[in-house]
């Protein structure tokens, strides 16, 4: 028998093609990329760099929320940007975000991203 769920929040955005939110298997959440995108309207944030990247650490504690944890219970992420030179904002952001010891992270450039975003990020969490 599969011990596989689907994790499904109306506060972070649906998905936007054939993917979960997240999905648990035993203990451990598989956490789907956040975009910036507003769960409410569904519309992508594009004011500034920072704005997205709120935007989407919102998302993704609305997925963990939904998932029974937090995003402190994360323990790798990974961050795709449009721009290695995010990098550090990504870091002063985070740390509003986690308290240490932090998650395992790989961040990388990449050439695009869904709906241009700037700032993707999957995570896989343990509860
Ligand atoms: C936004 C996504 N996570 C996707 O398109 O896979």
């Amino acid at each position: 028998m599969s011990n596989k769920s689907i994790i499904s929040t109306n506060k972070a955005p649906a998905a936007i093609g054939t993917y979960s939110q997240a999905v648990k298997a035993g203990n451990t959440v598989y956490l789907s990329g956040q975009i910036p995108l507003n769960p409410e309207t569904m519309e992508m944030v594009t004011e500034s760099f920072e704005a997205q990247a709120v935007q989407v650490f919102e998302n993704l504690t609305a997925v963990a929320e939904a998932a029974g944890g937090n995003v402190n219970d994360f323990v790798k992420i990974t961050v795709l940007l449009s721009d290695l030179s995010y990098f550090g904002q990504v870091n002063e952001i985070m740390a509003k975000y986690f308290q240490a010891p932090y998650p395992a992270r790989a961040a990388y450039a990449v050439k695009a991203l869904p709906k241009d975003a700037d700032i993707e990020i999957e995570a896989i969490m343990v509860v």
